[in-house]
């Protein structure tokens, strides 16, 4: 179906306008048109500033845009690990510090989307996304499923997709997720009409071609019990690797990786300075991912590398992973962060 898009520039413009957070939207125009007693002075000071604000969000903006292209839009909804952060029940120092700052200390479970029509991961706090960011979920056309683990897949809340609870969607929502996603789907919400959910088994290196990305599912190291995947996601041009949950990368997968090009690459921080697990990543590994992927030639020009998904055991704060990453070049994800690539 053909949706109607902003192009380019002008429409990462827009994005990060309405929601930057250090650029919240003040519109003084409307305020004069409000208090028809201001006085010519204070009507100009507000146009003075209004203008200067307009022009400050232009250049900030403007220091993200790239050369060429059609840019992909990076929605990061989530960028927590299973328990949140701060984490549900914890009353450690760390969560008890993140609680107080609030802002980018708030992380929920992970999920990202693409464009607005592509998603990845279904977690428990999908409702709390679409509220906090003004979310059409009713727009997205395709959910890729990286395994069933309590905080990506919450199936149940899929069947909210159904009738009665669900009107006015004009396609369905295609799942694809490898077989234990498959099952949980199944068993959540059985099998729906066709023109609401669709759900398909996908295996490791196989591409679904979406009509608006292709897709290439690829081996994660996270779950013995499981087949858990990562996604190369090939869209307007631009090639992503969506690389969590997992720990250092199977072989087979970088095998893959290596015969390709990333303009964006997220991957999984989970364990920050702590010891990586089997299953997660740490900040070590992130960076070691990195450099292997600069060595051997798969990161484009002006490649933007994220680390996310970070665990409240790790007791780093937004500021402390950027000061870590920042001299990296590795952006640090925060919830509701929009990237254009
Ligand atoms: O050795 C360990 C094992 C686990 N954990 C935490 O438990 C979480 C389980 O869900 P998750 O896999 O999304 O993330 C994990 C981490 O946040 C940890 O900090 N250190």
């Amino acid at each position: 179906m053909e949706r109607k898009k902003t192009s380019g520039a002008g429409r990462m413009i827009l994005e990060k306008r309405q929601r930057s957070p250090l650029l919240p939207d003040f519109n003084l125009f409307s305020l004069i048109q409000r208090n028809p007693g201001t006085t010519a002075i204070g009507r100009s000071f507000c146009l003075a500033s209004g203008l200067l604000y307009q022009l400050t969000a232009l250049i900030k903006d403007g220091l993200n845009v790239r050369e060429g292209g059609e840019r992909v839009k990076l929605h990061f909804l989530g960028t927590a690990a299973a328990e949140g952060f701060p984490a549900m029940f914890c009353r450690c120092e760390h969560c008890m510090k993140a609680r107080q700052a609030g802002g980018r200390d708030i992380r929920t479970r992970s999920s990202v989307i693409i464009d607005d029509i592509l998603k990845v991961d279904f977690p428990p706090d999908t409702l709390h996304h679409v509220l906090r960011d003004g979310i059409d979920l009713g727009l997205v056309e395709d959910l890729f499923i990286t395994h069933t683990h309590l905080d990506h897949l919450r199936a149940e809340d899929l069947a909210m997709r159904l009738p009665v609870y669900a009107h006015g969607l004009d396609h369905p929502l295609r799942i694809y997720g490898h077989d234990a996603a498959v099952r949980k789907c199944r068993e959540a919400f059985g099998r729906p009409d066709a023109s609401r959910i669709r759900l398909s088994r996908i295996v490791p290196f196989q591409t679904v071609d979406t009509g608006t990305a292709k897709v290439t599912a690829l081996p994660a190291n996270h779950d013995p019990d499981e087949t858990c995947l990562l996604f190369f996601i090939e869209k307007d041009g631009k090639r992503l690797f969506y690389g969590h949950d997992t720990g250092l990368l199977p072989e087979e997968t970088w095998a893959w990786l290596e015969q390709t090009t990333l303009d964006a690459v997220i991957l999984d921080c989970t364990n920050g300075n702590l010891p990586f697990t089997g299953g997660h990543l740490n900040i070590e590994a992130v960076i070691g991912i990195r450099n292997r992927l600069r060595d051997k030639g798969v990161l484009a020009k002006d490649a933007t590398v994220i680390a996310t998904h970070f665990s409240h055991n790790i007791g780093l704060l937004y500021n402390d992973l950027t000061n870590i990453f920042d001299p990296e070049q590795i952006l640090v994800a925060y919830d509701g962060m929009i990237l254009n690539v």
